[in-house]
């Protein structure tokens, strides 16, 4: 029986990806965007993957779609962390990528993309917080039973990380909840995530 599978995200040091992995993190998230933070180059990945066999996940909000996944193509998995036009999903299925994380909004107004995303393709789906910054998670919790390949974020810290847990999603994708400040992620705050994880009851 798989345990939930656990994302840290925002990683822009390498000895915070080593100690994540040592710890047991599933994947690896960095954010290649300037709007966060935490905005490290793509060129980042490439150093990372020297230094961890986890799955290093790009995250990307703005640019176009070929700019996207050509940025990404370094990476395991690429994460784009915006709500996208039908004609930019038919560009995805149309390229070759396979391994996609799907930003969608947990919240009622974007059911029909949760829909259409979940329709038309067979990418991953991270639900966080809509655009004014709330996450529903009656509504994740149902999105949830209906696609296996999704996961939760937005606002996960070690003291409220059951609550999500409860919602059994196949990933729990954490950034600013595991950190001393911006950027720099707290060894102690990844372990207490973990140790949660690990001691939940409900297992996939
Ligand atoms: O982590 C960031 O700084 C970030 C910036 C812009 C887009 C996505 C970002 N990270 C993703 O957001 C969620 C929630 O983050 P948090 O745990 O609430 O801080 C996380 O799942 C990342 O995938």
């Amino acid at each position: 029986m798989k345990l939930v599978k656990v994302k840290f995200c925002g990683i822009s040091h390498v000895q915070d990806a080593i100690t994540a992995e040592k710890l047991g993190a599933d994947f690896i998230g960095v954010v290649a965007d300037t709007v966060s933070p935490r905005y490290v180059k793509h060129e980042f990945v490439k150093i990372l993957k020297n230094h961890v066999t986890k799955p290093v996940v790009i995250v990307k909000v703005n640019g176009t779609i070929q700019r996207i996944l050509n940025e990404g193509k370094e990476a395991d998995i690429i994460q784009i962390h915006r709500v996208l036009s039908e004609i930019e999903i038919e560009e995805l299925l149309s390229s070759s990528i396979k391994n996609l994380i799907l930003y969608v909004p947990a919240s009622r107004e974007f059911e029909g993309y949760f829909r259409l995303v979940i329709s038309r393709t067979n990418y991953m789906i991270l639900l966080d917080k809509n655009p004014q910054n709330r996450l529903d998670l009656s509504i994740a919790e149902k999105w949830l039973k209906e696609y296996y390949k999704t996961g939760i974020g937005g606002g996960i810290t070690p003291q409220n990380v059951r609550e999500y847990l409860y919602l059994d999603p196949y990933w729990i994708d954490i950034s600013s909840g595991i950190e001393t400040y911006k950027g720099k992620k707290d060894s102690s705050k990844m372990a207490l995530i973990l140790k949660e994880v690990r001691e939940w009851k409900y297992t996939r």
